[in-house]
C-alpha cells in the first residue's frame, strides 16, 4: 500500500533527522533526486533552458539546489526570486556557484516563454491559502509558456493535505514530492494540478499511515480465490435489492456486477425480477421481498429501488439484518432521512454516495474530501465510499482510502450500480467493509479503463470487461490463479 501522509506527518517524521545533522543532508537528498528526475525528462540537461520558481522557504531552497545540479551539468539555469532577500542562502550560493542566474519577480524577461522545463520552488508543505498575487501571476506564465512543468514537493497552491486549491495553481505535468506522497496530490482538485506523482525517498521514518492508496498487487492479495473445496455458498452469497419494474436496467447491472466478481451465488428480490431472470439467468431471483430471497451474507440495496413507501420498507428490513449491508442510489436517499437506521447498526455498512448523494446527509462535500468522508463515517458508525474522479473510503475509525484506478469516461449512467455489485460481492466473502469499499472502487476503475480503452463505454461494457480486469491485476501483482494448472491462457 501507498501511504499517504499530511504536512504535520512529514514534519514530525523530518524533526529527528534534522536534528541528528548534517544540516542540509535532507534537502541534498531531496534536491539530487529532483534533478534526476529532470534530467530523465530533458535527456541531457547540456544548453536546455531552466527557470526556477524561487520562494522563500525551503521549497524554494529545494529548487535552488536541484537548479545547481542542472547548471554543474550545462544548463542554462535562470532563477526567480520571489523574495530575494529571504531565499534560502545555501541554496543560492549553490546556485551561484553554479553559473546559474538570478533575478526578481519584476524583471521583463524572465525566460519563462522559452524554457525547457520550469521548476516550481514557490510553496511546498509550508503554504495555505491560495497564492499570492506576484506568485500566481508566475504560476499562470508558466502554464502558458512552452516548458515542461515539474512541482517542487507538493504544486504550489495545493493544499498538500486536502488537494484544496483556492486561485491559481502551479499545473505540474510532474510532482517531485519528497518522503511520502501527500494526499493532496491525489485527491479533489490538487490531483488533477500535480499530474504524474514521482516519490524520492529521502529516508524518513514514517509511523502507520492514516491514508492509503491500493496497488495492483494489494488488491490482488485481497481478492480471495476459488480453493478447490469451494462450493456456490462457500464463498459468500450475495443479495441484491434493487431495480424497480419501471427502471430495471440498474437491477440488471448491479446483479451482473456481483456475478462477475465473485460468481457463487447471487439471489435477487425486487420488482424488476422478469428483467434480472431475463438477463442473468445465473441468479436465483424473487419478486418478493428480501425475506424471501434465502439466505445471504451480504446486501446490497437501493440502485434503481424508487423512495416510496415499498422502497423504505425493503431499506428497513435490510438494514434490521444482522449482516454486512452496501447502501447506494435510492436507499442513501432514504438513509438521509433517516440515519438512524444507518447509526444503530452493529453489522457494519458501507454507504456509497456521490456528491449530491452526500449532501443529503446534511453537509456540501467541499474542498477536503477526505475529511467530509471521515466526517460522514464517523457520525454514522459506517463506511463511507464518497464517488469521484477520486474516490475516497473512509471508516468510522479515520483509516481512509483514496483511489487510483478509473477514467473520466467511467461519469456515464450505471456506472455506479456496477461498483455497488463488485462492492456487494466483496462484502459477501467477509471482507473487512472499507477494504472491500476500497478492492471494489480499485477494480471498478480498472474495468472502466480496460473498456475505455476501446473507446466510448457504457456500464454494461464493465460488465463484459470486469473478468478480465480481475486477472490482469493479479498478472500484474504475480498471481496465478490456483486450480487452473495448464489449463491457464
Ligand atoms: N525541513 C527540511 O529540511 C526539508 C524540507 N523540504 C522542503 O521544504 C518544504 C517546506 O519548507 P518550509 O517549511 O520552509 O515551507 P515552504 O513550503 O517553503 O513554504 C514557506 C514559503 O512559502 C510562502 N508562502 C506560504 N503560503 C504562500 C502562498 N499562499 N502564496 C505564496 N507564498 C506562500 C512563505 O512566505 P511567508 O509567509 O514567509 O512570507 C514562505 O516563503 C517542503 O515542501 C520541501 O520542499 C525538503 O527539502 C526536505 C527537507
Ligand atoms: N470524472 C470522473 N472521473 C472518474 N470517475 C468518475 C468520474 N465521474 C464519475 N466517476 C465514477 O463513475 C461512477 C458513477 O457513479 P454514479 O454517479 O452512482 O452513477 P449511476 O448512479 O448512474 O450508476 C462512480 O464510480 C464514480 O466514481
Ligand atoms: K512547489
Amino acid at each position: 500500500m501507498i501511504g499517504l501522509y499530511t504536512a504535520a506527518e512529514i514534519r514530525a517524521a523530518e524533526e529527528p533527522l534534522l536534528a541528528a545533522g548534517p544540516e542540509g543532508a535532507l534537502m541534498q537528498r531531496a534536491a539530487t533526486g529532483l534533478a534526476t528526475v529532470c534530467l530523465r525528462m530533458l535527456g541531457s540537461a547540456y544548453g536546455r533552458r531552466i527557470t526556477l520558481l524561487v520562494g522563500a522557504g525551503n521549497n524554494g531552497g529545494d529548487a535552488l539546489v536541484a537548479g545547481a545540479h542542472l547548471a554543474a551539468r550545462g544548463a542554462r539555469v535562470t532563477a526567480v526570486l520571489l523574495d530575494p532577500g529571504r531565499a534560502h542562502p545555501a541554496g543560492l550560493r549553490a546556485l551561484r556557484r553554479a553559473g546559474g542566474r538570478v533575478l526578481d519577480p519584476t524583471a521583463e524577461d524572465n525566460g519563462l516563454d522559452r524554457a525547457d522545463l520550469v521548476l516550481d520552488g514557490i510553496v511546498g508543505i509550508g503554504g495555505s491559502g491560495g497564492l499570492r498575487p506576484r506568485a500566481a501571476a508566475l504560476a499562470e506564465q508558466a502554464a502558458r509558456g512552452p516548458g515542461l512543468l515539474v512541482a517542487v514537493d507538493v504544486p504550489s497552491g495545493v493544499d498538500a493535505d486536502t488537494g484544496a486549491v483556492h486561485g491559481t495553481a502551479f499545473e505540474a505535468g510532474t510532482t517531485v514530492t519528497f518522503g511520502a506522497v501527500k494526499p493532496g496530490l491525489v485527491v479533489g482538485e490538487g490531483k488533477g494540478f500535480a499530474n504524474e506523482v514521482r516519490l524520492v525517498d529521502i529516508g524518513l521514518d514514517l509511523p502507520p499511515a492514516r491514508t492509503h492508496q491500493l496497488t495492483d498487487a494489494d488488491v490482488a492479495l485481497r481478492l480471495p480465490f476459488p480453493l478447490p473445496g469451494d462450493d456456490k455458498y462457500s464463498q459468500g452469497v450475495v443479495g441484491v435489492a434493487a431495480g424497480s419494474s419501471v427502471y430495471p436496467g440498474a437491477a440488471v447491472l448491479c446483479t451482473g456486477a456481483a456475478l462477475r466478481t465473485r460468481p457463487g451465488l447471487v439471489r435477487y428480490a425486487g420488482t424488476a425480477a422478469d428483467g434480472v431472470r431475463a438477463a442473468w439467468p445465473e441468479a436465483i431471483v424473487t419478486d418478493g421481498r428480501p425475506a424471501d430471497a434465502g439466505r445471504v451474507q451480504a446486501w446490497v440495496v437501493g440502485p434503481g429501488m424508487g423512495t416510496d413507501d415499498a422502497a423504505e420498507r425493503v431499506l428497513t428490513e435490510v438494514l434490521a439484518s444482522d449482516l454486512p449491508v452496501l447502501v447506494d442510489a435510492d436507499a442513501l436517499t432514504l438513509a438521509a432521512r433517516r440515519p438512524g437506521l444507518v447509526r444503530d447498526r452493529s453489522a457494519p455498512t458501507v454507504l456509497t454516495p456521490h456528491d449530491r448523494e452526500f449532501a443529503r446527509f446534511g453537509n456540501e462535500v467541499g474542498s477536503d474530501r477526505l475529511g467530509a468522508a471521515r466526517g460522514l463515517a464517523a457520525d454514522l458508525g459506517a463506511v463511507l465510499l464518497l464517488k469521484g474522479e477520486a474516490t475516497v473510503v473512509a471508516d468510522p475509525s479515520g483509516t481512509a482510502y483514496v483511489n487510483g484506478t478509473g477514467t473520466p469516461w467511467l461519469a456515464t449512467a450505471g456506472t455506479g450500480d456496477v461498483l455497488s455489485g463488485i462492492v456487494g460481492s466483496l462484502l459477501a466473502t467477509g471482507m473487512d467493509a472499507a477494504e472491500a469499499a476500497a478492492v471494489g472502487a480499485h477494480v471498478h476503475g480498472r474495468t472502466g479503463q480496460l473498456a475505455a480503452a476501446r473507446g466510448p463505454l457504457v456500464a454494461g461494457d464493465l460488465l463484459r470487461r470486469l473478468p478480465d480486469a480481475i486477472r490482469r491485476i493479479q498478472q500484474a501483482a504475480g498471481f496465478v490463479p490456483i486450480g487452473l494448472g495448464d489449463s491457464a491462457p
